[in-house]
């Protein structure tokens, strides 16, 4: 009976969204790996036992298996693979160019995410500018307060956003309660009502006028360090910087060489260059704060992200269009 069913390569686990994903059993068959690691799900794929398959939906943690959907990884999966579906909003795992060369088109999953990573922003910003690490870590040692320096409020601070997306604008509306004067820089300028109130500015004058700088763009190789060195001689003495979009955007070592001059007062990390390692010059610094990739850690917002995939998935199936798909294959 399950011939006629078109097949999903589950790569990852389901965890939440357990009814929605057994819903989809009706319109699909659901292949499962066996390999536990690279190699062996490459010659897997090519011992046939993925074939036919339509959609793959995969997870971050699937890349432990599969590693990096490359080229190389792309050319062992079946041919008949159209649609991968990528259950996060941020997609460097994925090489979009290949999937576009295999004919195969990605989704991601913008929105879901926003507001769960917006929060954890704003709590490292408030954070790394009172030095609430510091006095946490103080606390525990029974040293209460000791070298604990004062912060600095956020309220009339300029919070520089480099990128202003949907995780951007959901900070934006948290921080405006905090009366922070928000400018941005993305490659192109958005449209008043996306902006609503932010001011554009060039990427120069965002690194040169900010109090506070937020890092909410995606990695890709055109942002791959797009902070180091250079930019951080450009900014304020003393700036603060709050990352919870991708390690790699940021030159760890030049940010702790920044942090021991004290050009950058502190930061705030959810990633981090080589996740799950962290550089030790962070994690010797007991002012920074430092968030093991929290962002959307959240009962609700990971049941959310999961249906959202799998509406990439039916969308597909049933419509040969997906939901959302990345922006780098508008209209493929
Ligand atoms: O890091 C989380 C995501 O990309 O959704």
């Amino acid at each position: 009976m399950s011939c006629n069913k078109k097949k999903i390569l589950l790569l990852g686990e389901i965890t939440h969204a357990h009814a929605y994903w057994n819903s989809l059993k009706d319109i699909a068959e659901i292949i499962v790996p066996k390999a536990r690691d690279r190699a062996e799900f490459i010659e897997e794929s090519k011992s046939g036992a993925f074939d036919d398959v339509l959609c793959a939906y995969r997870t971050f943690s699937s890349e432990a298996i599969t590693g990096r959907i490359d080229e190389e990884l792309v050319s062992a999966l079946p041919k008949s693979l159209e649609f991968l579906c990528h259950n996060g909003a941020g997609y460097d795992q994925i090489d979009p160019e290949a999937c576009t060369r295999h004919n195969i088109q990605v989704s991601n999953v913008p929105t879901a995410v926003d507001d769960a990573t917006a929060d954890l922003n704003l709590f490292l910003i408030i954070g790394a500018l009172r030095n609430f690490n510091k006095g946490m870590v103080q606390l525990r040692q029974g040293n209460w307060l000791k070298d604990v320096p004062l912060g600095h409020d956020p309220e009339g601070k300029i919070l520089g956003v480099l990128g202003l997306g949907g995780i951007g604008r959901a900070l934006k509306k948290r921080t405006d309660a905090f009366d922070m004067k928000v400018i941005y820089h993305n490659r192109k300028r958005l449209s008043p009502d996306l902006e609503n109130g932010a001011e554009y500015v060039g990427f120069d004058e965002l690194l040169s006028r900010s109090d506070v700088i937020s890092l909410n763009l995606p990695l890709n190789s055109a942002t791959r360090h797009i902070i180091s060195t250079k930019e951080f001689s450009k900014m304020k003495d003393g700036v603060v910087i709050v990352n919870t979009a991708r390690g790699a955007v940021m030159d760890e070592d030049a940010l702790v060489q920044a942090l021991a001059s004290g050009k950058v007062r502190s930061c705030g990390l959810d990633v981090y260059e080589e996740e799950p390692i962290v550089h030790p010059g962070l994690l010797s610094n007991p002012s920074v704060m430092l968030v093991p990739h929290m962002g959307t850690h959240c009962h609700e917002t990971r049941k959310a992200m999961e249906c959202w995939a799998f509406d990439n998935l039916r969308s597909a199936i049933s419509t040969g269009k997906l939901k959302s798909p990345i922006p780098e294959q508008a209209g493929m």
